[in-house]
C-alpha cells in the first residue's frame, strides 16, 4: 500500500451533497466525496449501499431510465462543469468519463471496431487517424501484443480477461479524464484479475480512476483513497492505508475487518 499526502493531490471531480432517486426511492443521501487526479479511489460497502448507483451518476447512466432524478452536484475539474446539471449533454459527459462494467461487454463486432467506436461517433472518419487511436488504446490496455495480428477478428472470440481489457481500450480510445470501474474483475479468474489490477495501477499515471469493489484486498492493493458507504450514505473517506489500518469510524472498522457485509 502506498500512502499519499492528500494535500499534494489535485481534484479531478467531486460530488457535492449528491442525492439520487429511483422514482420515489432515494438511493443516495447527500454524498460529498472528492476524486483526486492520477489516483485510484475505491468505493466499498455492503451490497445495496449505493456504490454502483453513485458510480453511474458520473457518466449519467441513470438518464437512460425515466423517473430517475439527481439533486446536488458532481463537479468535474478543471472547468468546474456540473456533470449532473440538466444543461449538460450526457453524450459529451460519456466522452470525458469512461466506464468499464462488471461483465466484459464487447460489441458483437471486430476488435478494431470495438475500439474505434467512440471516436467514430465523435466524427473521426480518417482510416489513418482511427488506426492510430486503436493502436494507442490497445497498447494502453496492455492488449496490443495479443491482438495486433487479428484486429478484424470478432471480439467475442477473445477470452474473458482479454474482453475486459478490450472494454478498457474502448473506454480509453476517447482519451477520458476519468475512468469508472464497476467491479471489473468479479467475472475473471485470478490471473486475469491480476492483469487488470496491474493495468489500473499503470493507467492512474494518466487518468483519475474510481473503482467499485467487494474485494477488500483489491481495494488495499490498487487504491490510494477509499470511501466506505453504508445505506446510501458516505461513512468515511480517507487514504486507503489509514482506512484499512486505523479507520476513524467503528462501522468502517467492522466492515473492513469482515465483521459484517
Ligand atoms: N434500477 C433500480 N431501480 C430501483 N432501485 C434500484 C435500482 N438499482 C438499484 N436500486 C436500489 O438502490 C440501492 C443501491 O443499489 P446499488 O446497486 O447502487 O448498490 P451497490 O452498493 O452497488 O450493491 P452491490 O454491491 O450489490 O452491487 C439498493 O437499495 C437497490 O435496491
Amino acid at each position: 500500500m502506498k500512502a499519499l499526502d492528500v494535500s499534494q493531490t489535485v481534484l479531478k471531480a467531486e460530488s457535492q451533497g449528491l442525492n439520487f432517486f429511483y422514482g420515489w426511492a432515494q438511493a443516495l443521501h447527500g454524498l460529498s466525496l472528492p476524486v483526486y487526479d492520477r489516483c485510484v479511489t475505491a468505493l466499498i460497502g455492503p451490497s445495496g449501499c449505493g456504490k454502483t448507483t453513485y458510480l453511474r451518476c458520473f457518466n449519467r447512466m441513470h438518464d437512460l431510465y425515466p423517473g430517475n432524478r439527481y439533486e446536488g452536484a458532481v463537479i468535474l475539474y478543471p472547468d468546474r462543469v456540473n456533470i449532473v446539471g440538466p444543461e449538460v449533454d450526457p453524450i459529451e459527459v460519456r466522452m470525458r468519463i469512461g466506464m468499464v462494467f462488471q461483465k466484459p461487454n464487447p460489441f458483437p463486432k471486430s476488435i478494431y471496431e470495438n475500439v474505434a467506436y467512440g471516436m467514430r461517433i465523435r466524427g473521426l472518419s480518417s482510416k489513418a487517424d482511427l488506426d492510430l487511436v486503436v493502436e494507442r488504446a490497445l497498447h494502453e490496455a496492455a492488449l496490443w501484443g495479443e491482438v495486433k495480428d487479428r484486429l478484424q477478428a470478432s471480439a467475442m472470440n477473445l477470452s474473458g480477461g482479454q474482453q475486459q481489457r478490450l472494454c478498457i481500450a474502448r473506454a480509453l480510445a476517447t482519451s477520458p479524464e476519468l475512468l469508472l470501474f464497476d467491479e471489473p474483475t468479479s467475472a475473471l479468474d485470478p490471473t486475469a484479475t491480476a492483469r487488470i489490477e496491474e493495468l489500473v495501477t499503470e493507467l492512474k499515471q494518466k487518468v483519475a480512476i474510481v473503482i467499485v469493489t467487494h474485494n477488500m484486498q483489491q481495494a488495499a492493493r490498487v487504491s490510494d483513497h477509499t470511501a466506505f458507504m453504508y445505506e446510501g450514505r458516505l461513512v468515511e473517506f480517507d487514504r486507503t492505508e489509514k482506512m484499512f489500518t486505523n479507520p476513524s469510524v467503528k462501522l468502517t472498522e467492522d466492515y473492513v475487518t469482515g465483521r459484517f457485509g
